[in-house]
């Protein structure tokens, strides 16, 4: 964050001696989290993201932020400038840091020249540890009270193909041991919370819990929906009569068939939908996608639902032992192959990390590391920046990409141009369509979620002053946190709260062992889809954000204001815009549109131009590793083949919506306790 503060002072340059400048500055100062409210000019413009931070307490100073860099010449790399032999990564996320990674390990004769529009790396990923004051009493116990906060993404599922794939870069990144694991049986991958209609409500995590549930006033009507469901037909249902034309005909019509999240509830369960809808989906839908079901694809957000009819009839019915399904279907030989190929990849990265691995994590709800999931970037660009053949800019916005048919691309940036054989575009989608004109569809398409951020921390002095009793806890409840549906009154449009000291509490003892004490941290999240009518101009300030903060917590969790406004509590506002790309309705036949265009593209064809990141495959932490390392993987295949018999090229990113028609983005779906 330092960084990019300190970035702005002087101008925009990507030259690498000014990348050794930034990184002495960042050394040196701008460590206060006070100073990073920007008032700078790049951060404003080439920057999508706007900061706000604002700090009550005087003791909080910022310690860690996003990776740091210094840029090492690069004149002894063998390859030169040869552009048939460099490859150009766009965007210095999670997506565009994996690529280069994977890129720069397994084609050592290539030159990977990563650009960042901004003054850092890391995308949305946001670890900041922060100083909150002293605690102890005597001079031996006496410490720096530190807190770890999170802006963006705080805790990894190691479940299915992307959490294995995550852990196979973990382990190459020797992150492994470091991990903060979290069981599924602790109380925080147990608790997860709906505010609905004026109080915390437990979601049930277990099949046994499941029968209490129905008495809860936000799953009121689920026995009469699950009925429903059971008993409407599924819209895949054919007449056993049909000619082979028409079931061919009507299947190629499924493969781009899509509904929203809210006309599939509401099919399928009736009115009980609607009320389900509002008071559960609508908050399961806050908490991934900061999202609306009215807008979100079902098959692309929620694809196990989708899935569920396409196979078994109904979700309902998928839930059933066979026997007493009969609208089961067989499956198609095409979805058999693309079963047996995830099957394939999961044991592939099953192998890679061995079975101790697997093993421990199977009982693994959720983990993240002690200085936040920033450890992951960091560690990412650690080891690119001792690679010979890799290279990066900062400030470096690409604003325009120029291909001549077989020629090599050319990329502008406003200081530099670059050439490459392939370019891997990894920035938003939109960003790579404003800023260049490659004439390809659907890249501005799909919105995406603007939320208000806002980490609140009370010191570990606050819970004796302010709790009387042995326990010590501000907080009402112990969990993961709560969310907040649609039915609920909420003028302020909170979308909940994340109880992170209570999900991550180790993230705050290993800072200080010593004393055993650890601060209670807490993050509300705001905006969404109840800013979907507002400007941008008029989305809150960093000072309504924490009033709003403020105003949820003392309502939702009864914290008293004399504890909101204690002196020593700490705030941090954050306006992260467009953090969560929203698949809209018909996402799958876009992708394949997009697919199909950049295949045939004259400049951009032939695998030249390849799409990356959350904008197309899936928006966790997960997803964006998977597909870049599966990008990488195939880029590096042709690259090794063409070398050698200058194999076809084909690669567009987009191959998931092609290879598995009837289930194209491989975290649909939902747990909401496991
Ligand atoms: C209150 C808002 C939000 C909370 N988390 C997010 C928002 C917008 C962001 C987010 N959460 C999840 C994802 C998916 C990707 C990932 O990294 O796993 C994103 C982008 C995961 C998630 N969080 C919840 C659910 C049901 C899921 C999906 C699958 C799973 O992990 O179980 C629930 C949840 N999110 C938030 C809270 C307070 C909460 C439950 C109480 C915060």
């Amino acid at each position: 964050m330092s960084l990019r503060c300190c970035a702005t002072q002087s101008a925009a340059r990507e030259a690498s001696g000014r990348l050794s400048h930034l990184a002495r500055l960042r050394q040196t100062g701008c460590r206060a989290l006070r100073t990073i409210a920007c008032s700078c000019a790049i951060c404003a413009t080439s920057s999508r993201l706007r900061k706000l931070q604002l700090c009550s307490s005087p003791d909080a100073r910022a310690r860690s932020s996003s990776p740091r860099i210094s840029l090492r010449r690069q004149s002894s790399f063998p390859a030169g400038n040869d552009p048939s032999r460099q490859i150009v990564v766009i965007g210095g996320g999670i997506s565009g840091l994996t690529a280069a990674l994977y890129l720069a390990r397994g084609l050592p004769e290539h030159r990977i020249v990563l650009l960042e529009a901004t003054s850092r790396l890391g995308g949305w990923i946001d670890s900041t540890r922060v100083d909150i004051g002293h605690v102890g009493n005597n001079e031996r116990s006496k410490g720096q009270e530190t807190a770890l906060l999170e802006a963006g993404p705080r805790s990894i599922r190691p479940s299915g193909a992307p959490g294995l794939a995550m852990l196979g870069l973990l382990k190459s990144l020797s992150l492994i041991p470091r991990l903060l694991l979290v069981p599924k049986t602790a109380p925080s991958a147990q608790n997860r919370f709906i505010y609905y209609p004026n109080a915390l409500q437990r979601l049930p995590s277990n099949l046994l819990s499941l029968p209490k549930a129905f008495f809860l006033p936000s799953l009121k009507g689920i026995l009469k929906g699950a009925w429903h469901d059971f008993r409407t037909p599924s819209r895949f249902a054919r007449p056993k009569s049909e000619s082979a034309l028409e079931k061919e005909r009507q299947r190629a019509r499924e493969q781009d068939a899509d509904e929203s999240i809210s006309t599939f509830i509401v099919r399928r369960m009736g009115k009980s939908g609607e009320l389900l809808r509002d008071r559960l989906f609508s908050a399961v839908l806050h908490g991934i996608y900061a999202g609306s079901p009215h807008v979100l694809s079902v098959r692309s957000t929620l694809g196990a639902l989708w899935k569920a009819e396409q196979r078994h009839g109904s979700p309902v019915r998928a839930a059933l032992p066979s026997w007493l399904n009969k609208g089961k279907r067989q499956l198609t030989s095409q979805e058999k192959a693309a079963d047996e190929a995830a099957a394939k990849e999961v044991s592939r990265y099953e192998k890679e990390l061995g079975d101790v691995i697997v093993g421990r994590m199977k009982g693994i709800s959720v983990y993240s590391l002690p200085e936040g999931v920033g450890e992951i970037t960091q560690a990412i660009v650690d080891e690119l920046e001792r690679m010979p053949n890799a290279q990066f800019a900062l400030n470096a916005p690409v604003t325009n990409i120029v291909g001549r048919e077989a020629r090599s691309l050319k990329l502008s940036t406003p200081h530099s141009t670059y050439s490459a054989s392939r370019i891997v575009a990894a920035q938003p989608s939109a960003s790579l369509d404003r800023s260049t004109s490659t004439s390809l569809p659907w890249l501005s398409h799909n919105p995406g979620a603007n939320v208000g951020v806002v980490n609140v921390i009370f010191p570990s002095s606050l819970a004796s002053h302010f709790v009387s009793g042995a326990k010590d806890r501000l907080l009402p409840v112990e969990g993961f946190g709560y969310l907040i549906p649609t039915a609920t009154e909420n003028v302020d449009g909170v979308l909940g709260v994340v109880f992170d000291s209570d999900s991550l509490p180790d993230q705050d003892v290993a800072a200080h062992a010593s004393t055993g004490q650890t601060p209670t941290k807490l993050t509300v999240m705001i905006g969404g889809p109840h800013w979907t009518s507002k400007r941008e101009h008029s989305f809150p300030k960093e000072q309504e954000l924490v009033d709003i903060a403020k105003r949820a917590l003392n309502s939702h969790l009864g914290l008293s204001k004399d504890l909101l406004e204690d002196r020593s509590a700490v705030y941090r506002a954050k306006l992260q815009l467009k953090c969560i790309p929203h698949y809209a309705v018909g996402h799958i036949a876009r992708m394949r549109d997009l697919d199909d265009k950049l295949r045939a593209h004259p400049d951009f064809g032939n695998g030249r131009l390849v799409l990356a990141g959350a904008s197309y495959t899936g928006v966790s932490l997960n997803d964006c590793v998977l597909h870049a390392r599966r990008l990488a993987d195939r880029i590096i295949a042709e690259e090794r083949a063409g070398s050698v018999s200058g194999g076809s090229r084909s690669i567009t990113g987009l191959e998931s919506f092609v290879e598995d028609r009837t289930f194209a983005l491989q975290s649909g779906a939902i747990n909401l306790n496991g």
